[in-house]
């Protein structure tokens, strides 16, 4: 079974877990299930379009960081101009969970992403009763009929879609009421980055999609070389996050960019 299947496998059992404890009425009944959320697609044309994210781990291996605080990371991420904010809540495979937007959501002004594997209708609540604006459907794990059913429910609720594709043969997926189109630099079943592969899919868009270039961007260059072809947002997690000092780090990359 590769990676991928193993998350899914996996996310069902907690899936089936979670219902079994937390009642669709649960979850409406929450603080945060009223609210009204924020706009990844406002935010993105608004500001950097970096979309910082937070993640203790993750199958690529590539980080490990269990000292770093969620909400200081995330108010530093807001102040220094981040878009939006991309936060794990899977907990066996990325080191996530709920509480980790929860305690930020009062605390900051910009959308929060729930960035999960999303399998399941019982899941779109679940990301609106802890307090997320964004939702991704990553095509891999879906058919088109679902990604077209979870975008209706996700925009009922009032959040937003950001769609995941890595394929030309995922382009199928898209639909024009998708938000937000991430294309993966990443292979998640092999972990191979190619930012130019990313490139050549963005360019079989619609024109006018709002783009989000995902994973492996490790250096200002690669920022500015996918700027330069035209995304409109960049996801980054790693860069920030296997460092002490995410914050400050993104501090600092904000602070090139800005020469
Ligand atoms: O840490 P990176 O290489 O900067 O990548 C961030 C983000 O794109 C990555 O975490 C990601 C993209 N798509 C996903 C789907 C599931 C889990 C994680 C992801």
């Amino acid at each position: 079974m590769n990676i991928l299947d193993q998350i899914i496998a996996r996310k069902k059992e907690e899936i089936s877990l979670s219902k079994s404890q937390v009642s669709l009425k649960d979850l409406k009944n929450s603080a945060f299930f009223e609210r009204k959320t924020f706009s990844l697609k406002d935010a993105l044309v608004q500001k950097s379009g970096i979309i910082a994210e937070f993640k203790r781990k993750s199958p690529s291996k590539g980080i490990m960081n269990n000292q770093s605080d969620v909400l200081e990371v995330a108010k530093t991420y807001e102040k220094c101009g981040a878009s939006g904010i991309s936060v794990l809540t899977d907990s066996d495979f990325f080191g996530g969970n709920f509480e980790d937007i929860l305690k930020i959501r009062n605390e900051i002004q910009i959308p929060i992403l729930r960035k999960d594997f999303m399998v399941d209708e019982y899941q779109f609540y679940e990301a609106k009763s802890i307090g997320a604006d964004v939702v991704l459907l990553i095509a891999a794990c879906l058919s088109p009929v679902q990604v077209q059913e979870f975008m209706e429910l996700s925009h009922e609720l009032g959040l937003e879609v950001l769609l995941e594709i890595h394929t030309e043969e995922e382009l199928k997926h898209f639909n024009e009421n998708i938000d937000l189109v991430g294309i993966n630099n990443r292979n998640l079943k092999d972990f191979k980055v190619d930012l130019q592969h990313s490139v050549d899919l963005k360019n079989l868009l619609p024109a006018g999609t709002l783009s989000v270039a995902e994973s492996g961007i490790y250096s200002v260059q690669d920022y500015q070389f996918l700027k330069s072809k035209g995304f409109d947002g960049f996801l980054m997690g790693e860069y920030f996050m296997k460092n002490e000092n995410p914050g400050q780090k993104f501090e600092e990359f904000i602070s090139h960019l800005a020469r």
